[in-house]
């Protein structure tokens, strides 16, 4: 459904170039849902408006939903839908009369547009609010519009960006169902652009990780996961012991960064859970008695912090 292949951008900013996106290359299956994770400034949004054909390439080649981004730019348009932040919908009009006259501008009959309204706006838990003025609506309800007004011509191909951005974690929840819904029920491909590792992580089938403007990293959530990052096992062990711990877990195969923490010692492995049994039986053989076991198995966090250095900003204000 995308292929892109040396895709570049740059800018100019006050007399000097800027290298936004340096030579991207994506591969996007029919019916996946992909996502674009990656720090500010990785090229995330500038690659995206190349792919919604906003913005005219640099340099490097894509088809998008068939069509030839740079000899049929239109062609991509009519078979993509996209939901920008911010500017969906509009604050005085109607719901309903919003998703209609949009079906309408991408040419749709008027008994189809209503039809396809009606059962757009069933479906992402609108219906009743058709005749409510777009700033009316809450948070979440407003982006599910957005959603609607996006997807009300059944594009092949929809471009989220950063769908659930400033929702509560309930409405976030909310909307990643119904995205998941609508990929299974229209068949449709989704790309998104995320900070929201646990949006990625729930929602992607495929996770591209992008840094200073080209792609680290690809794979599924897992693949990722355990292509980055080994499991954390913190052992609780009494301190006149720590000294025996140590010497048993730097002799563990695959042990890795082995330290001493406040209350025992701790390490990575790649495969935390098959460890733990010979690790007790050794420490028992040592002497040490092991007073609390904790296996931490890789987020994609992790993966964001090993290859670009950076954690989700985002992430850090969600848990605040
Ligand atoms: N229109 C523009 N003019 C000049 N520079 C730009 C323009 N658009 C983007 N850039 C620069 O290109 C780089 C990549 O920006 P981009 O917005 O694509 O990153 P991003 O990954 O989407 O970041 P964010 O997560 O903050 O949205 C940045 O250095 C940005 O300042």
């Amino acid at each position: 459904m995308i292929t892109a292949r040396g895709l570049r951008r740059g800018f100019t900013v006050r007399g000097r170039p800027v290298d936004a996106v340096r030579g991207v290359d994506l591969d996007v299956e029919p019916g996946e849902i992909a996502a674009f994770l990656g720090p500010n400034g990785a090229g995330k949004t500038t690659t995206v408006r190349m792919l919604t054909t906003l913005l005219r390439p640099g340099g490097g080649h894509a088809v998008v939903a068939g069509r030839d981004l740079m000899t049929d730019p239109l062609g991509v348009r009519a078979r993509i839908g996209s939901v920008a932040q911010g500017h969906g919908s509009a604050p005085d009009h109607r719901v309903g009369e919003q998703v209609e006259l949009q079906a309408r501008l991408y040419g749709l009959g008027r008994a189809e547009a209503r039809a396809r309204t009606g059962r757009l706006l069933s479906d992402l838990e609108l219906a009743g609010l058709e005749r409510r003025p777009g700033r009316t609506l809450s948070g979440g309800q407003r982006r599910r519009l957005d959603l609607a007004l996006g997807l009300v011509h059944a594009p092949p191909l929809v471009f989220l960006d950063e769908p659930t951005a400033g929702l509560d974690s309930q409405s976030r929840t909310n909307l990643w169902k119904h995205i998941a819904a609508l990929r299974g029920d229209l068949g449709m491909t989704v790309f998104l652009t995320t900070h929201y590792l646990e949006e990625a992580d729930t929602l992607a089938d495929r996770v591209f990780v992008m840094d200073r403007g080209t792609v680290v990293a690809a794979g599924t959530p897992a693949e990722l996961k355990a292509r980055v990052s080994a499991d954390l096992l913190t052992v609780g062990v009494p301190r006149t012991e720590r000294r025996a711990a140590l010497r048993v877990v730097s002799g563990l195969a695959g042990a890795t960064e082995v330290t001493e923490t406040g209350d025992g010692v701790r390490f990575r492995v790649p495969d935390g859970d098959t460890v733990v049994p010979p690790l007790l039986r050794a420490l028992d053989a040592a002497g040490v008695t092991a007073t609390s076991v904790e296996v931490r198995h890789p987020t994609l966090d992790d993966v964001l912090l090993t290859l670009t250095g950076q954690a989700s900003p985002v992430e850090v204000d969600s848990v605040a």
